[in-house]
C-alpha cells in the first residue's frame, strides 16, 4: 500500500518500474525510513536487532517502528525479521544501515551469506574512530574479493522522517564500477527519491561523514545564540575543510560541491530534525556531552567522526581549524567561546586553497 505522499495520479514517469527484492540490514530510523520507501516498488524485508523493533513492525495493530522512527506507519507489503538469512536471501540489492561503529562486526556476520551477484549499499556516514577506516575500506577489508566491485554507497540529504513521509528527497549512489551504480540508481529512484551516480566513492562518503562534523559545530554556534552571518560563515568555511581533507583523502572537489557535499551540509547544518545538530545545540546550551548521549536513542555519528577527522587531518597535515575546534569543545571540554576567537584572529589567507585548485582541474 502506497502512502498519499508516495501515490501520485499526475505521474508521467520515465522510470523503471522493475521489482526485486530489497534486503535491509539494520533497523533504526533510516534503515526503516528507506525500507518504506523501497517497499513502495519492491519486495522489502528490513533485517533488526531488536526483538521489539521486529514485533512493532509486523504487529497489524501497530505497523510501526515505535523504537527509531515512531510515527511513520509502514506500508502493508514491508516485512521485519530477527534474521539477516531471510532479509537477505535472493535479495538482488542489500541495503546496509547500521551506526559505523557496528558496521565491521555486522558485516563479518553478513559475509558467509552473500552471493558474489549481489549489491551491497551502505548507507552508513561515518569514519571509523579505532581504525581511521571509511566504511568503503571496512567493506573492502571484510567481504569476500568477489563482491568488492558490487559495493555502492548511498549518501545525501535525505532525513529519515522525510523519506518516510515520502517527501521529494535527492540522493547520489557512488560505486567505483558505473553499471553497479546505474542499477541501483535505476532500482531505487521513484517519482519521490531521485538518485544521481557517480564513481567518486571516497568523495561522497567522506562528503557524509565530515558534514556531521559541521553540523555540530552550527548547533553549537546556534546554542550559543551566535546569529545567521556565524552559521553561514560556519558552513561555507567547514566546506572548503571538508574539501581539502577530502582531497587529501583521494576525492574529487566536485564531488563535495554536490548532494554528498554541500546539500547534506547545508541540510545538516539548518535542519532541525538532525540529530548531530541538536547534540551541538544542546552543548552550545551548556549541557555535558555524556548527558546528552545519554538522553539519546539514536546515533549522532558527527561525536565520534569529530575524532577521526581530527586524527586524519593531523596525519596528513591539512589545515581544518574549524573541525579541529569543533573536536576540541566535544572531547577536550574546550569553551566555544575561545575557540570562536582562535579561529578569526588566524592569520588571514585567500579564500581558494591552491590544492583545491589543482585537484579541481582533474577531470571528475
Ligand atoms: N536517521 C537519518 O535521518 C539518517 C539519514 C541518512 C543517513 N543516516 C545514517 O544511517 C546510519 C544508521 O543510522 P539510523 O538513523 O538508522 O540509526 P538510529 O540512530 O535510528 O538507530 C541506531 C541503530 O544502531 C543499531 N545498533 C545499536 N547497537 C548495535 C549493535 N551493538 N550492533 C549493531 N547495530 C546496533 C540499532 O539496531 C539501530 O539500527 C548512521 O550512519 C546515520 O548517520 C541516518
Ligand atoms: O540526523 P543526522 O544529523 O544524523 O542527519 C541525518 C542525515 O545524515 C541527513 O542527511
Amino acid at each position: 500500500m502506497m502512502s498519499a505522499a508516495h501515490a501520485d495520479p499526475h505521474e508521467t514517469s520515465s522510470l523503471s518500474k522493475e521489482r526485486v527484492k530489497v534486503g535491509v540490514i539494520g533497523g533504526g530510523a533510516w534503515g526503516t525510513a528507506l525500507a518504506i520507501h523501497a517497499s513502495a516498488r519492491h519486495e522489502t524485508v528490513v533485517y533488526a536487532r531488536e526483538t521489539d523493533v521486529v514485533e512493532a513492525i509486523n504487529d497489524p495493530a501497530v505497523r510501526e517502528n515505535t523504537t527509531f522512527l515512531k510515527g511513520h506507519k509502514v506500508p502493508e507489503g514491508l516485512r521485519a525479521t530477527g534474521s539477516m538469512a531471510e532479509a537477505v536471501e535472493h535479495a538482488e540489492v542489500i541495503l546496509m544501515v547500521v551506526p559505523t561503529q557496528f558496521v565491521a562486526r555486522t558485516m563479518t556476520d553478513l559475509a558467509k551469506l552473500l552471493k558474489p551477484n549481489q549489491i551491497v549499499v551502505s548507507c552508513t556516514k561515518g569514519i571509523s574512530v579505532d581504525s581511521l577506516e571509511t566504511v568503503n575500506q571496512i567493506l573492502t577489508r571484510v567481504l569476500p574479493e568477489a563482491l568488492h566491485s558490487r559495493l555502492a554507497y548511498l549518501s545525501g540529504p535525505s532525513f529519515a522522517a522525510e523519506v518516510a513521509k515520502g517527501i521529494p528527497t535527492a540522493v547520489t549512489i557512488a560505486s567505483k564500477e558505473d553499471e553497479v551504480a546505474a542499477r541501483v540508481q535505476d532500482l531505487l529512484s521513484t517519482n519521490r527519491f531521485r538518485c544521481y551516480r557517480t564513481t567518486d566513492v571516497q568523495g561522497v562518503e567522506l562528503g557524509g561523514a565530515l558534514k556531521n562534523v559541521l553540523a555540530i559545530g552550527c548547533g553549537i554556534s546556534d546554542g550559543l545564540g551566535f546569529g545567521c552571518n556565524g552559521r553561514a560563515a560556519l558552513i561555507t568555511r567547514g566546506l572548503s575543510e571538508m574539501t581539502r581533507l577530502a582531497v587529501a583523502l583521494g576525492a574529487h572537489p566536485l564531488t563535495m560541491q554536490g548532494l554528498a557535499g554541500m546539500g547534506d551540509l547545508v541540510l545538516t547544518c539548518t535542519g532541525d530534525l538532525s540529530r548531530n545538530r541538536t547534540v551541538g545545540v544542546r552543548l552550545g546550551m551548556g549541557e555535558n556531552l555524556k548527558d546528552i548521549i545519554d538522553s539519546m536513542k539514536a546515533v549522532a555519528e558527527g561525536v565520534l567522526t569529530s575524532q577521526s577527522a581530527h586524527q586524519l587531518a593531523k596525519k596528513l597535515g591539512v589545515s581544518a581549524p574549524i573541525m579541529d575546534g569543533i573536536y576540541r569543545v566535544i572531547h577536550e571540554g574546550a569553551d566555544a567561546r575561545n575557540i570562536v576567537s582562535e579561529v578569526m584572529c588566524r592569520p588571514l589567507t585567500a579564500e581558494v586553497d591552491p590544492s583545491i585548485l589543482q585537484a579541481a582541474a582533474r577531470p571528475a
